[in-house]
């Protein structure tokens, strides 16, 4: 099955030679080619370029994007699609004052959505996460990673991990899935820490690599929740199953978290809303890379990833949702990427940058996934007529999606 798509106004993002990511000054650069063909062959990118060197062929299907932006879908590398019931109480609480730690500390927060979902079956999770992924997907997704961390019980950890491996068979979407038992301690191990870990150590990782449920591992390292040597324990454990670590840290404060996550090869470390110049210089030189989650900095009101910052330092930064119940509920990456530039001033080809190529490699999928480059997957958006790229963050509010395409299918 061959489809064509035809006079591109611009096509973005194109890398003739495979890259991993971006970083500091590279992401600047978002190389393109105005007025261009696309050929996709089954599900696969197969070429492209100017029109002037269209292949003269009859296609199966001709898509006419004249006036048109074509873009590799975009890599949302953090999520928490899957979760029970919502959270809108704590929002009105949030209105009149409270924070996210004293809602927390009332027994809200991350243990309020662990109630609901050990009370939810496990085919109502996966009907109310369908409709959020089904949401996602026409917002132009087209891989997301996927975590747990709403169980905190053996039972209710292998139930996520369960409903978003029944969503990766179901939706053509790449999905990634990432255990995160340790999300926050529940009350019953409130004051003992290492028997949680135990529970996570020796019950939940052997069970959920026998299932082989998961490939990442993830923990909330912050004041209160998980310290930087008990996420250490969870890295050396996943480690030992083969699942690298994604770690949640300096979301409200920095306690020397990142260089911890460096020194276990951590994939990526997420939300760094608070960073030091000692977090910058343990990422320098490193393979793990910083994702940044500017919804959550907007709906609950705390400081923005220090952007320009980091990439002034030659880091790579991906942007990715943080879609879940308390902090985000929102999985918009169309909105990711225009708050990313009106509030961290990141241009709209670094953040377009961020939200694609770098937020594959936050996922372990930049071999086949984020940018125009034959042999990836044909996952695509194609826009309404624009007057240019830009237009995409500057009419935030909008939606500026035509058509998506996940493995060379037209999906909407
Ligand atoms: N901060 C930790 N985890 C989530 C929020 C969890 C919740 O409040 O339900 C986050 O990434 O923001
Ligand atoms: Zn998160």
């Amino acid at each position: 099955m061959q489809t064509l798509i035809i006079n591109i106004k611009e096509l973005l993002q194109v890398r003739e030679t495979h890259v991993d990511k971006v970083s500091g000054n590279e992401m600047a650069v978002l190389p393109s080619i105005k007025n261009a063909f696309l050929l996709i062959e089954d599900d696969t990118i197969a070429a492209f370029g100017s029109m002037n060197d269209c292949p003269k062929i009859n296609a199966d299907k001709t898509i006419e994007a004249d006036g048109k932006i074509v873009l590799p879908s975009w890599c949302d590398s953090h999520t928490h699609i899957v979760y029970a019931g919502n959270r809108e109480q704590e929002f009105v609480d949030r209105i009149n004052g409270l924070t996210y730690e004293e809602i927390a500390n009332r027994g809200g927060g991350i243990l309020n959505s662990a109630k609901k979902l050990n009370e939810t079956s496990e085919d109502d999770i996966y009907n109310q996460s369908k409709k959020r992924l089904e949401e996602v997907i026409q917002q132009g997704t087209g891989a997301v990673e996927i975590k747990s961390g709403y169980g905190l019980t053996v039972e209710g950890e292998l139930k996520m991990l369960r409903v978003i491996k029944k969503l990766a068979q179901n939706y053509p979407i790449a999905i990634k899935a990432t255990f995160l038992g340790a999300h926050a301690f529940p009350l019953e191990y409130k004051e003992n820490h290492s028997a949680y870990i135990d529970l996570i150590i020796n019950e939940m990782l052997p069970k959920i690599a026998e299932e082989k449920l998961a490939d990442y591992i993830d923990a909330f390292l912050e004041t209160g929740y998980f310290s930087v040597e008990e996420t250490e324990r969870i890295m050396e454990a996943g480690k030992q199953y083969g699942l690298r670590s994604k770690i949640h840290v300096n979301q409200f404060t920095a306690i020397n978290g990142i260089a911890a996550c460096v020194k276990h090869n951590a994939l990526s470390v997420d939300h760094l809303e608070i960073v030091t110049d000692e977090d910058i210089e343990a990422l320098k030189n490193s393979e793990t890379i910083a994702v940044a989650l500017p919804s959550c900095s907007y709906f609950i009101s705390i400081p923005y990833t220090p952007a320009r910052k980091m990439l002034n330092a030659g880091l790579p930064l991906a942007l990715a949702s943080d879609f879940n119940p308390g902090t985000t509920p929102s999985g918009n990456m169309n909105f990711v990427v225009a708050t990313a530039c009106i509030k961290m001033k990141m241009t709209p080809e670094e953040a377009i940058n961020a939200a694609t190529i770098n937020g594959a490699y936050a996922m372990g999928l930049s071999a086949t996934h984020g940018s125009i480059t034959i042999g990836k997957k044909a996952n695509l958006i194609i826009t309404k007529p624009l007057n240019s790229f830009y237009e995409l963050p500057y009419a935030f509010g909008s939606n500026l999606i035509e058509q998506v395409l996940l493995n060379g299918k037209v999906i909407s």
